[in-house]
């Protein structure tokens, strides 16, 4: 997508010495648009862990290029395997993250180490072309649901949609899942407006998303978390899309902690709820999303404080919380398929359902 009319990637190999690797640091977002160049597998690892990268695609194209990295300091079978499983280990939840090094593995394990480094950055780019583009499809494919409501009404009506947290297109390596499709609708002159869930502790929404879609110039608003069902209630949401860390073989869906509260709001005032998703977000292996995801637990302080600019224009972060009070930050939680109108994938849409999902996948 562009900043300030110049085309980006979320990720990209540095162009001037054709193998370090650049990404924006997100948690200086939106305040200041700060490039990081990576160059070794531990600074991979730290961008994951400390969230200067994130979102499900983008955190394994990333893994992606920090074995490759890792590799050019040893190719080596025993060192292949433990920075795979290293740069594996960041982050427990996002299938995307386990997919992306299993497929660099699948791809390295056969060549000989004189070659891998030059096959990893192959295989890594290849990653992220195929992320860009299943997005982009993802968009088309979403685009049909916002048609579909603006067709329902009035000509010019707005049409209101609500997400949370952040996937667009810095969550990925291009265009975003569940924003893909409204931006298009946008572009394409759609009367579309976003409640943007600020997505506490860490506000990738209230901070990310807004910019996004600030710097795109689509109309939106920021609420409080707590505010998505009220504004159901009162027939100000037509549609919610959100993204997803991990989906399951019979569309229970993890992501953002919070999703699921929304999910119950929207069931409970008819509005229809859709998931956004390349298929590298399919765990394929598992069933039960409330039982078998691994949930997330980060650091208490991410709840005790709160990141932001201060009168200064300085970046702080701040206390909200008594010294002596504990905190739980669960990071995820997971939507059972049933309050799940559909997924929008890369193929099309289909209903929530291992049936459904086997329809736009059928060689699974
Ligand atoms: C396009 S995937 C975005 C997905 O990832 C986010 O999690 P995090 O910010 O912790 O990486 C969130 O769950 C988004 O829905």
């Amino acid at each position: 997508m562009k900043i300030n009319g110049t085309p980006y990637r979320s990720v990209w190999v540095n162009e001037k010495d054709g193998w370090s690797v650049h990404i924006f640091d997100q948690t200086r977002l939106p305040f200041s648009l700060d490039i990081l160049r990576l160059t070794t597998q531990q600074d991979v690892a730290h961008a994951i862990s400390t969230m200067q990268v994130r979102g499900a695609p983008l955190i394994g194209a990333v893994a992606a290029y920090g074995l490759a990295l890792a590799l050019r300091q040893d190719a080596g079978d025993t060192a292949m395997e433990q920075n795979a499983a290293m740069l594996a280990a960041t982050r427990p939840t996002a299938i995307n993250l386990r997919w992306a090094i299993e497929r660099m593995l699948k791809a390295l394990r056969p060549v000989a180490p004189q070659d891998r480094v030059a096959a990893a950055y192959a295989e890594a780019g290849r990653i992220c072309d195929e992320d860009a583009a299943q997005n982009e499809a993802i968009g088309r494919h979403g685009l049909e649901l916002i048609r579909a409501l603006a067709k329902s009404r009035p000509a010019g009506t707005q049409i209101n949609l609500l997400t949370h947290c952040n996937a667009g297109w810095i969550a990925t390596v291009d265009w975003g899942t569940a924003l893909a499709p409204i931006y298009m609708a946008h572009d394409e002159g759609l009367n579309v407006h976003v409640w943007v869930d600020e997505t506490r502790p860490r506000n990738q929404g209230a901070a990310l998303t807004a910019w996004e879609l600030g710097s795109h110039g689509v109309p939106h608003t920021v609420i409080a978390d707590n505010a998505g069902g009220h504004l159901m209630q009162h027939g100000l949401v037509d549609l919610v899309i959100v993204g997803t860390d991990r989906v399951t073989r019979t569309g229970d869906v993890a992501n953002k902690i919070g999703t699921y509260l929304k999910a119950l709001a929207a069931q409970d005032n008819n509005v229809p709820f859709w998931v956004a998703l390349p298929s590298t977000t399919i765990d394929w292996t598992v069933a039960n999303g409330v039982t078998e995801i691994p949930i997330e637990e980060r650091a208490a302080s991410e709840i005790t404080h709160v990141a932001g600019r201060d009168a200064n224009g300085a970046l702080t972060r701040v206390q909200i919380t008594p010294d002596r009070s504990p905190a739980a930050n669960p990071a995820f939680d997971v939507t059972p398929a049933r309050l799940v109108t559909g997924l929008i994938t890369e193929r099309g849409c289909c209903p929530a359902t291992e049936a459904g999902l086997h329809t736009l996948f059928p060689e699974q």
